[in-house]
């Protein structure tokens, strides 16, 4: 049988509600490697949730942990998955050190999409909590996806919406990656 491709660290970035938490996770079950969350590191580490670190010192504080406790994981030895929060490759050096140690996949998907998943639980993301309504929260996204998406362009994979499934990532990685 021709070899599979290994795969060392697998980094997903892309807009909150694009699914990068929840793929991570399956495709860390599937590659057989640990899953990390950068939120939830960032979280671990401060001992509080990232809408009482953006609450209590701010987003510039947020961005300063979460680049240094990103350097933090990739400085550790071992094979990943990780999840990125959607600011993550837009802030301090972070695309260029992602884009340095593996593979990058951009989720990408429609703003309506992301805001009908994002309606449920806007409590949890601190930079789009408080808006009055799906047309403000649209609004919010498209903007902030307009300033983005010059960042997540950069990713040598991508996904868009209804294809985001397991199976078509692992197919896009196995052309990806070179054979062990
Ligand atoms: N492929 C998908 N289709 C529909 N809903 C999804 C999909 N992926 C994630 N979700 C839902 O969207 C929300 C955001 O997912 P999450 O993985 O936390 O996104 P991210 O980490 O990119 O912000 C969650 O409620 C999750 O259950
Ligand atoms: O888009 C952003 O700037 C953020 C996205 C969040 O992660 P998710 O993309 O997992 O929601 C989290 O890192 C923080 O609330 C800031
Ligand atoms: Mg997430």
């Amino acid at each position: 049988m021709a070899s599979e491709p290994e795969l060392q660290r697998l980094y997903l970035i892309g807009m909150p509600g694009a699914g990068k938490t929840t793929l991570g996770r399956g495709l860390a079950v599937a590659y057989e490697l640990p899953f990390l969350d950068l939120d939830e590191e960032i979280v671990r580490r401060e001992g509080r949730s990232v809408a009482d670190i953006f609450a209590a010192e701010g987003e510039d504080y947020f961005r300063e942990r979460e680049a240094a406790t990103l350097r933090e994981i990739q400085q550790q030895p071992g094979r990943f998955v990780l999840a990125t929060g959607g600011g993550t490759p837009c802030f301090h050096h972070n695309l260029e050190d992602l884009l340095a140690d593996g593979p990058v996949l951009y989720l990408e998907v429609p703003v309506a999409e992301l805001a009908a998943r994002i309606l449920a639980a806007a409590a949890q993301r601190p930079l789009l909590a408080g808006l009055p309504d799906r047309a403000a929260l649209i609004s919010r996204l498209d903007e902030t996806l307009r300033y983005r998406k010059r960042f997540y362009d950069r990713a040598p994979l991508r996904c868009t919406a209804d294809a985001c499934t397991l199976d078509n990532v692992r197919r896009l990685l196995a052309q990806y990656l070179p054979l062990a």
